[in-house]
């Protein structure tokens, strides 16, 4: 009976121990995919959680994608010939390097479906082929006849006018291949994110829509422009992404005593483009999203 017991005891015992380890692999491998894929970088088309909080999730994983972004274009320099039609680096055609390759890569990246994804805005959207993938759907959360606001002409002036010659040296390594994929990978970025303005204002928009419509129903972009905007998150985001500058922009040693004090961007240049340029045209987008959001809609009567 003893031994007996011990043994029912010792398996039980072994029975709970094999549970617990059962238990904390499990707890291990489901942080393990944790940190493979932090919350804010799934897309809310994913979780179809659309809220204030949710959507600032997302613009706030943006800007990791945006500053390592602007990191790798800052390993190059301007490499101007890329932007300048009189090098005609297109033989036989009036377009620019950059335009040529970009316009390359929307169409490759429509074949497989880049753009059937609303978070998705496209710098060249004429004629643009169909997707090869047939069955890959999303839901619908932005109001349709608003949804095809698209300011990326603006995001492109900005960028290349404006931008690019503050964070980049002078200077010609003749690397325009890379340079470019670097420079489109930026401005999708951006882009994704400015036009992530759609969300924010069809949030906006429904917790309140009674404060929403009768400004839209004037067309009153001044009004409509002061409800949406928050200075204080406005500020909070510039000192976050300047941080994020700082610290995915650090040079690492091995030696922890050894701190060069020395960035590979400057981090007030993202704070700078945040405020100049990101926030400002994500707010332009909203009220331009807004001005649009009662077409198609029957007018309420009272
Ligand atoms: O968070 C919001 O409410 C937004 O509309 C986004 C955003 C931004 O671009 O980061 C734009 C306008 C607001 O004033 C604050 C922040």
């Amino acid at each position: 009976m003893a031994s007996g017991g011990l043994v029912s005891s010792s398996t039980g015992t072994m029975g709970r121990s094999l549970v617990l380890i059962m238990l904390a692999v499990m707890a291990f491998s489901r942080c393990i995919i944790c940190m493979a894929t932090p919350v804010e970088e799934r897309s809310l088309l994913e979780t179809g959680e659309f809220t204030l909080d949710s959507v600032r999730q997302s613009l706030t994983g943006q800007e990791d994608t945006i500053v390592y972004r602007l990191i790798e274009r800052a390993k190059f320099p301007l490499n101007s010939r890329l932007y300048d039609q009189k090098y005609e680096l297109v033989p036989g055609s009036p377009v620019t390097l950059i335009q040529f390759l970009f316009k390359q890569t929307e169409i490759v990246q429509a074949k497989a479906g880049r753009y059937l994804n609303p978070e998705e805005t496209p710098f060249f959207p004429e004629n643009l082929p169909p997707s090869v993938i047939q069955d890959r759907t999303y839901p619908v959360f932005l109001h349709p006849p608003a949804s095809s606001v698209n300011v990326n002409n603006i995001i492109w002036d900005v960028y290349f006018n404006k931008f690019l010659p503050l964070l980049v040296k002078p200077g010609d390594d003749g690397n325009y291949a890379a340079t470019s994929a670097s420079d489109i990978e930026l401005l999708q970025a951006l882009s994704r994110r400015i036009h992530y303005g759609k969300f924010v204002a069809e949030v906006k928009y429904r917790e309140a829509p009674h404060e929403y419509e009768p400004l839209i129903r004037a067309k009153d972009r001044n009004a409509l422009m002061n409800l949406l905007t928050f200075k204080k998150q406005e500020e909070m985001v510039m000192r976050r992404v300047e941080k994020k500058g700082m610290v995915f922009g650090q040079y690492v040693s091995l030696n922890d005593t050894e701190s060069t004090g020395k960035y590979k961007i400057d981090p007030s240049l993202v704070s700078q483009l945040y405020e100049k340029w990101v926030m400002p045209l994500t707010k332009d987008v909203e009220v331009e999203y807004l001005l649009k959001r009662l077409d198609g809609e029957q007018k309420q009567v009272p």
